[in-house]
């Protein structure tokens, strides 16, 4: 690890050094705090959290078991679904009643797979969107269209040199549906770093991402937070939350059922009983990596044995 992100990851855990592991811990310097949300499809409560408090300037992830309520509680933060109870805090401001795009204004933004309809826009056309949509485009129509042509201008410039730091300035006219899997997940979150964010919330990074693109997207979410952003993300990949959390919320039947450096997170024994009382497919204890390779050579010999 260079010295620079060594440094930051050292001031992060300080910061948390003092943290109780306990969920609803208070922590020094909330940037987003939430009290009491719930969120009930039909019969069933998919979030239900007391309190949480997440740090400024560290990197979090929300981990759980599949239906744990990761990504309601995500949309909840974020204004994409309005809790049935509870109040959210972005810097000590309530959210209640505020649109997605100005939660965005305010400084929080997340990350969205790619659609079907972003997958035939251009990769720089994707860059720019990623401004536009956050600031009400309808407001730059009209009489004040000069002042847009202004605005457009300076989106193109941040969005090339935003391509430039992700390595995709040679795509920029390309389709973003011809981009391969990682390099979709770093349009994404280029395009969430057009507004400038504070917060970054980022949706299952590495997902379909190839071992050799990982590092790199790990580099850029280390960077995050090493200019001072603080980033809250969705993972199932325990690699990734081992290697570049600073704190862990665990989630499990909609409530936050532990906080914890990762280390203390992997240990615990709620969170162990968490994933495997649901039967999930991540095994989050430290596995021999010759066991598995020994596993993935039997697998491979069987299926060939299978074909022959
Ligand atoms: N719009 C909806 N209507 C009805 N039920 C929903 C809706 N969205 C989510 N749910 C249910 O709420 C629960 C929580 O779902 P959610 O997608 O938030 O979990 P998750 O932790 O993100 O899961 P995964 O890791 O599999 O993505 C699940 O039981 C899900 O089926």
């Amino acid at each position: 690890m260079p010295a620079d992100l060594e440094k930051s990851r050292g001031a992060a855990a300080a910061a948390l050094a003092d943290v109780a592991h306990e969920p609803g811990a208070a922590k020094p310097d909330p940037i987003v705090v939430v009290d009491n949300i719930t969120r009930q499809f039909g019969g069933l409560k998919a979030v239900d959290v007391g309190h949480l408090e997440i740090q400024r300037g560290v990197i979090t992830a929300l981990i759980g078991p599949n239906g744990a309520g990761k990504t309601t509680f995500f949309n909840l933060l974020t204004g994409f679904d309005t809790p049935d109870t509870g109040e959210r805090y972005l810097n000590g401001k309530s959210l209640k009643r505020v649109a997605a795009y100005k939660v965005a204004k305010l400084g929080m933004v997340r990350t969205f797979q790619l659609t079907k309809v972003l997958s035939k826009l251009t990769v720089l056309e994707n860059m720019r969107l990623g401004a536009t949509s956050q600031l009400g485009e309808r407001f730059w129509a009209g009489p004040l269209a000069f002042l847009w042509s202004g605005q457009e201008k300076a989106n193109t410039e941040r969005a090339r040199e935003l391509l430039r730091r992700f390595k995709l300035d040679a795509k920029e006219n390309d389709f973003a549906g011809s981009l391969s899997g990682g390099q979709r997940k770093l349009l994404e979150m280029a395009r969430a770093l057009m507004v400038e964010p504070e917060l970054v919330m980022l949706d299952e990074p590495m997902a379909g991402v190839n071992p050799a693109l990982k590092q790199s997207l790990l580099g850029h979410v280390k960077s995050l937070r090493d200019e001072g952003m603080t980033v809250l993300f969705v993972e199932h990949d325990m690699d990734m939350v081992r290697d570049i959390s600073d704190w862990v919320v665990v989630m499990a039947a909609g409530a936050v059922i532990a906080e914890g450096p990762p280390h203390s997170i992997m240990s615990d024994q709620r969170v162990i009983d968490a994933y495997l009382g649901a039967h999930h497919d991540t095994d989050i204890s430290d596995l021999d990596p010759e066991e598995i390779l020994a596993e993935a050579e039997a697998e491979i010999e069987a299926e060939k044995e299978g074909n022959a």
